[in-house]
Formats: structure tokens, sequence, C-alpha cells
């Protein structure tokens, strides 16, 4: 569904992603993991169309979309929830939903319904603004607003910063709980062990704006294996 082939990217002159090769399969959830500041967030950012690649091919769906803005990304089927979650803070929580409706045609009413099934708390703090729920609240909110735009692939930024642990857990198991629903495909990253451990059924380890290795379930299950790749 999603691959990338040797690809770099650089914010003006500093070069930060250096030939990284990774692929994605539909349905799948891949996790990449790495310390602060290896370039998880400008990979995210690179793959939305956020950052232009200076070199290598971004595939989606058997296009390259290598040279596609991100409007026309996000019009082909991938969503993006950024670190720190971005919510319009004095929007309400339905009003900031529907933010994220007007990405794509094939958006309708269930979705709503949908979203509000799986957080509960949207619905009851529909008429409220944003910027007065709680971190975990905004992060529910800001899934709700990439889900309601009905993507294939969803990209998701640190899903656990500054979030309270228990919250982290839920929203670990509500992402695969849409991931089985609605077939969802996710790329995130994050430097939480715990999310990588709950969610990913495979994951990169990121050095220095490349990737370094790919690690499969069992390594996954094997804490000293991918702690090595997030020690600060
Ligand atoms: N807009 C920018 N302009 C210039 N350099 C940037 C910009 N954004 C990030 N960087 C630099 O790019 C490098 C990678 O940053 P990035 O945010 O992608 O890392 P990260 O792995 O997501 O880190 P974190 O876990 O802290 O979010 C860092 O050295 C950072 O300082």
């Amino acid at each position: 569904m999603l691959e990338l082939d040797d690809v770099s990217a650089a914010y003006d002159t500093t070069p930060i992603l250096r030939d990284v090769d990774l692929s994605v399969e539909e349905g799948e959830i891949v996790g990449v993991m790495g310390k602060n500041g290896v370039g998880k967030t400008t990979l995210l950012k690179t793959v939305m169309g956020l950052l232009e690649s200076s070199e290598g091919t971004i595939r989606y769906d058997g296009v390259d979309v290598t040279h596609a803005s991100a409007d026309e990304r996000a019009r082909a089927g991938i969503g993006y929830i950024p670190q720190g979650r971005d919510v319009f803070p004095k929007l309400t929580v339905e009003q900031n939903i529907k933010m994220g409706e007007t990405i794509r045609s094939d958006s309708d009413e269930t979705l709503y319904d949908q979203i509000y099934d799986y957080f509960p708390v949207l619905e009851e703090r529909a008429s409220q603004e944003a910027g007065t729920l709680s971190g975990g609240q905004q992060q529910m909110l800001a899934i709700g607003r990439a889900l309601v735009s009905n993507p294939d692939l969803l990209l998701l930024d640190e899903p656990s910063e500054g979030i309270q642990p228990s919250i982290v857990d839920q929203i670990s198991q509500d992402m695969q709980t849409i991931n089985a629903d609605l077939g969802t495909t996710i790329l995130f990253v994050e430097q939480n062990l715990g999310v990588i451990r709950e969610m990913a059924d495979r994951c990169y380890a990121m050095e220095r704006g490349t990737v370094v290795d790919e690690l499969g379930p069992s390594t996954i299950a094997d804490e000293d294996a991918i702690a090595e790749y997030l020690a600060v």
C-alpha cells in the first residue's frame, strides 16, 4: 500500500532523512521507533507531502505520489494525525470533527456514529470547546477528525505524548479496533515502548535520519531488543 524507496528529505539545506526504505502492506499496523530527533516526524511529513522529498520515490496504492501535494495525498486516502494533535481549541468538538469531513467525497454521516462509538466522550462533549479537553481526549478528537475523512492509510505521530498511561493503553487498543473494524492501515511513530509492543504488527527502527532495522513480532516482544533503539 505504501512504499518508500531511498527517500531523502531536508529542511531548507539541512538534510534530515537519508535513503529511507520502508513499506506498509494493506491492513497492517506498522510502527517506527527511534529516539528524540532521529527524524520520525519528518518521515511522516514527507509521506504526507508536507515536506517534499529531495530524492527517492514514494508510492501509494501503486501510484507514484512523490511529487503529489498534501491535498492530493489526502484525497487519495492518506490521513494524518500530527504530533501534539493540533485541534482547533476555540472550535467545538463537533466542529473540529467536521473540519476533517471536507477532505474526501466518500466521507459520510455514518462515520460520525462510528467515531462516537469508539470515543463516547466526544459525543458527550460535542458542543464543548476542544481547548477544554484533556490531552487524551484531544488525541481521541484528532483521531476522530482524521477518521471522518474515511482514510485508507492513517499516519499517527506519537499518540502517547503528554497523555496519562491508562489513556495511552486505551488509545492503543482503540487503534487496533479501528484497524480490525474499518480495515484502516496504520503507520505510527513512537518512543513509548509499551505502545509499540501493544500496537505494532511489525516495526522499523530509525537512527540519524534513516531506517537501521526492521523488527518482526517476536523481536517486538523482546523488550531489550527494542529498548536499544529507544533508551535516551
Ligand atoms: N522545521 C524544521 N526546520 C529545521 N529543522 C527541523 C525542523 N523540524 C525538525 N527539525 C530537525 O530535524 C531533526 C528531526 O526532527 P523530527 O522532529 O523529525 O524528529 P523526531 O524523531 O520526530 O523527534 P521527536 O521524537 O522529538 O519528535 C531534528 O534535528 C530537528 O531539530
